[in-house]
């Protein structure tokens, strides 16, 4: 199979963008770790595969795939490139689309400034929903990891995350603790793995090790459950910038059920094609 798709990246976190709107695709997952291979493929963090809405009330369906192949509910710095790609492809004019995922509808705004505000909707905290197997969710509740009892606060964006404060992201061992979080029983479906340092109540250095794919640049919704959890812990006032080693997003949250909305850049790098 040729396929044609378009390079993207938000914040470094980089994607392979689809277009299932004008071609029909369905991939398998040994098709999709490929593209995903940055050897023997394209490369890229996560798959995005732009497809016509199922949703009357949407304008496109968005479905991610994590570079082991796994279809995931929802990625945030995908959710910018997406309304980048819809654009640029002329898929739509619309600034603001209404976009259907695997976890409800969430509403990408493209800026004249070229800057995307995502609105991600209300962050839950209903275990059931997380999935987590450990109890209810607390403003930050202990997680006994290999040696050590990690407090963690955990959060949906309609993915699962689980953030833990610490002094300095650089020294921080992401490397060891990240997939020991990701497959960590209390988590039925994995979770992304965030590590968070408060520089000062509007600004925070973070890193996360992401479910499926390890550690990104930047992750969208991972900025939005650490802001999340910075705010419930009353240790962060919105809107907070947040520093990542791909780039900075902007997030705000007025608390409980208010919608998190992201802002920050999303990136086409090139199009091309590959044989599948
Ligand atoms: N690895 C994530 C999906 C991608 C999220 C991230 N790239 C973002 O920008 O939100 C998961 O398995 O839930």
């Amino acid at each position: 199979m040729r396929l044609k798709f378009t390079k993207m990246h938000g914040a470094g976190n980089d994607f392979v963008v689809l277009d299932g709107v004008r071609q029909q695709i369905s991939l398998t997952t040994e098709q999709l770790r490929l593209l995903a291979d940055r050897h023997f493929g394209v490369g890229c963090d996560q798959i995005l595969l732009v497809e016509k809405a199922h949703d009357a009330s949407a304008d496109f369906r968005y479905r991610i795939f994590n570079a082991d192949g796994g279809e995931v509910e929802q990625c945030g710095n995908g959710a910018r490139c997406f309304v980048r790609f819809v654009h640029d492809q002329k898929l739509t004019n619309k600034a603001e689309i209404v976009v259907e995922t695997h976890n409800g509808l969430i509403r990408p705004r493209l800026e004249a400034d070229g800057r995307v505000v995502v609105n991600m909707g209300a962050p839950v905290f209903d275990a059931a929903r997380i999935p987590f197997s450990g109890g209810t969710i607390e403003v930050m509740q202990p997680l006994v990891v290999a040696d050590q009892t990690l407090m963690v606060s955990i959060v949906s964006m309609g993915n699962p995350h689980a953030v833990q404060v610490v002094d300095d992201v650089e020294r921080a061992a992401v490397e060891v603790l990240g997939p020991l979080i990701e497959h960590h029983a209390s988590f039925p479906k994995r979770v992304n793995a965030g590590f968070m340092q408060i520089m000062d109540r509007q600004h925070i250095r973070l890193r996360v090790y992401e479910r499926g794919s390890g550690e990104t640049l930047s992750c969208g919704t991972g900025a939005c459950a650490a802001v999340v959890s910075g705010i419930r812990r009353g240790l962060l006032d919105s809107p907070v910038s947040v520093a990542t080693h791909g780039g900075n997003l902007s997030i705000a949250w007025g608390g409980e059920e208010t919608p998190v909305l992201m802002t920050g850049p999303a990136i086409s790098v090139f199009s091309g094609e590959i044989n599948l």
